[in-house]
């Protein structure tokens, strides 16, 4: 569904650049959900956004299903954004209508591109747990309700893909575990594409693949020991390393990244060692030159 490679994004303001992406490469299943992690500044939200056609790539290739983003015409951004992408953003309510109630929230949208299905809309809010709330004013729910009223709009479109940017941020954990379940429905049974992104380590034992971004560049991958186990036995997750298998990513042409930690550890800088003893590669500091 996705293929990035070589994805590069540069912001420049004044004589400033800003490098967010620096050649990311990744790969994304249709029907997967996966996660991005990374820690504040590593290019999660640059990614999402360029994925969501609300931002250009700088360079590099970028593929979602048919489309290529980086070739793509303004025009046809505007139906590949109506008709394949659904996002879905932390703080949601400062896009939903106050006054309105959740189910003319959801028709809203349809309104827009003249596609409005009150039982679709009715159906989606009973998807996201709402079916009880769906005629009460946007303002008479709480935060969490909010979110999900947001999730069933995102849904709308009827999107191929759903892309979530730090999607239960503001909730409690509660209303986290709901929405993750909702993900995990809507991937389940409608097939739709889920793509997270997120600091949070606990929501990565609720997915399949991880994977890390660092510096503009994907470095690891956690994929899960047991896809098939049930959530119940998801808890502590990546955090206790119990559920995800790691990986290093190894781009196309074999470049990797090696965590700073390791190389501080090391003290290496510039330069490395590396051997070949048949079965490992071990990378170690420069040996002296001297004698
Ligand atoms: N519009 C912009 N103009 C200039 N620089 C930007 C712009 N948007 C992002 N950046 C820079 O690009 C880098 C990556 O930012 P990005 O928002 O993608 O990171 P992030 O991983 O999503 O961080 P966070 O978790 O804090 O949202 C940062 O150094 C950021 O300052």
């Amino acid at each position: 569904m996705i293929t990035c490679e070589g994805l590069v994004k540069i912001y420049k303001s004044d004589d400033l650049e800003v490098v967010a992406l620096q050649g990311l490469n990744l790969q994304v299943r249709e029907g997967e959900m996966m996660a991005i992690i990374g820690n504040s500044g590593s290019g999660k939200s640059t990614l999402l956004n360029i994925l969501g056609g609300l931002d250009r790539p700088s360079a590099g290739s970028v593929t979602v299903g048919q489309w290529d983003l980086l070739k793509i015409t303004d025009e046809q951004l505007v139906s590949y954004k109506r008709d394949t992408v659904g996002f879905i953003w932390q703080n949601n309510a400062r896009n939903l209508l106050p006054y309105l109630s959740a189910l003319e929230n959801v028709e809203m949208p349809m309104m827009f591109s003249s596609k409005l299905d009150r039982a679709y809309a009715k159906q989606l809010l009973e998807w996201v747990g709402l079916k009880d709330r769906m005629h009460n004013k946007l303002h008479q729910l709480s935060g969490g309700e909010q979110q999900r009223v947001a999730i069933a709009i995102s849904l709308s479109n009827r999107p191929k893909m759903l892309l979530a940017d730090e999607p239960t941020g503001s909730v409690d954990t509660r209303t986290s575990d709901m929405i993750m379940e909702i993900f995990r429905r809507l991937n389940r049974e409608l097939g739709i594409t889920i793509v997270i992104v997120t600091h949070d380590l606990s929501l990565a034992g609720k997915v399949d693949r991880v994977v890390a971004i660092r510096d503009g560049l994907t470095s690891t991958e956690f994929i899960k020991r047991n896809p098939n186990l049930d959530d119940d036995f998801e808890q502590g997750g990546l955090a206790q390393g119990n559920v995800h298998e790691e990986y290093v990513v190894v781009d196309r042409v074999g470049r990797l990244q090696i965590p700073k930690t390791y190389l501080t550890a090391l003290n290496i800088t510039d330069k490395a060692s590396m051997e070949f003893d048949g079965e490992r590669i071990i990378i170690s500091p420069p040996k002296s030159l001297e004698g």
